[in-house]
């Protein structure tokens, strides 16, 4: 199946026949899917895959050359990353890209920056309307750093903050932008346990109670399993598999191709390690290292 059956109109994104090259490289040769609205959609696959390089495309960090990616009835290939955002799609990164210095308050009102409506004239002048509307934004982010789980750190510089609380803090900057189509890198790599269980609740909430689609890069395929609805698997930049997860991790194509990434790179010591994480991918467990 080419999975490119549109879902224009929504906050559905449709990819299709995306390809990317860098120098002689080709990191995604015509890679379709589509993410029904209000659904969490994973994208995986083995190092080098071309997961982030599909990330940087929707984002507009990188150029597409060919292909199409549709969201909500427009087609993004080509915009600027402010354009893109300005559409209503927000990112996360796979390394913390918080402002350390600033507090966790500002770097969430940051994220609302595009919503903000008082000009900086007015906003510096101090005028009652940038006023108001300030207070209003946050009003909102305090209730979202409460969704999330870190209002009790708003007034904390967001640098200090144990690394659990930064990726959820992340989290919530892209939730202040109040996406309709969010994308998340790496959501919980680097966590322990009880971390990885509660940003996945609070994942799960903001697709419930924010009515938002969620497009999600992750290698812990405990994770892909509890979250995603449906799951695209690429493997040297081509799609191999497209379903549910439940298929999507019997699919001997998939199976094979992690096992193949391991015996690639031939040590003992990844072949064990990346067994493991195609093991933990067979059997819908919980592991895999971010890669
Ligand atoms: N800016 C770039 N210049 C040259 N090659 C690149 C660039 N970005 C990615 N690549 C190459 O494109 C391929 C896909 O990389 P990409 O980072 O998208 O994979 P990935 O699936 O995200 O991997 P990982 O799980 O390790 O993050 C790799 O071979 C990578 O080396």
């Amino acid at each position: 199946m080419n999975g490119a059956n549109s879902v224009d109109g929504a906050n559905g994104l449709t990819v299709t026949g995306l390809t990317v090259r860098f120098a002689g490289l080709t990191a995604l040769d015509g890679v379709s899917f589509t993410v029904a609205p209000g659904t969490v959609h994973a994208l995986i696959g083995p190092n080098g895959a071309g997961k982030s390089t599909c990330f940087n495309v929707l984002s507009g960090v990188y150029r597409a050359a060919a292909g199409s990616v549709r969201f909500g009835g427009g087609e993004l290939t080509g915009l600027a990353p402010h354009r893109i955002a300005a559409l209503g799609v927000a990112r996360t990164f796979q390394n913390i890209a918080l402002s350390g210095r600033q507090t966790v308050e500002d770097n969430l009102m940051l994220g609302r920056h595009r919503l903000t409506r008082a000009g900086f004239a007015s906003a510096g002048l101090r005028l009652p309307r940038a006023r108001r509307e300030d207070a209003r934004h946050r009003a909102r982010v305090r209730e979202i750093a409460r969704f999330v789980g870190v209002d009790e750190h708003l007034g904390a510089p967001a640098g200090t903050l144990p690394y659990g609380a930064q990726k959820r803090v992340e989290l919530a900057r892209a939730l202040a932008m109040e996406p309709s189509l969010l994308l998340l890198d790496e959501p919980v790599a680097g966590m322990d346990g009880g971390e990885r269980r509660r940003m996945a609740e609070v994942v799960l909430a903001a697709r419930a109670d924010l009515d938002m689609t969620v497009l999600l890069v992750e290698h812990d395929m405990g994770m892909v399993m509890r979250l995603a609805d449906r799951v695209t698997v690429l493997d040297f930049g081509r799609r191999i598999a497209d379903g549910p997860p439940g298929e999507v991790q019997r699919d001997p194509a998939v199976v094979r191709a992690y096992l193949g990434g391991a015996a690639a790179r031939g040590t003992a010591e990844s072949d064990a390690h990346d067994a493991h994480d195609a093991h933990d991918s067979a059997e819908g467990g919980k592991g895999g290292e971010p890669g």
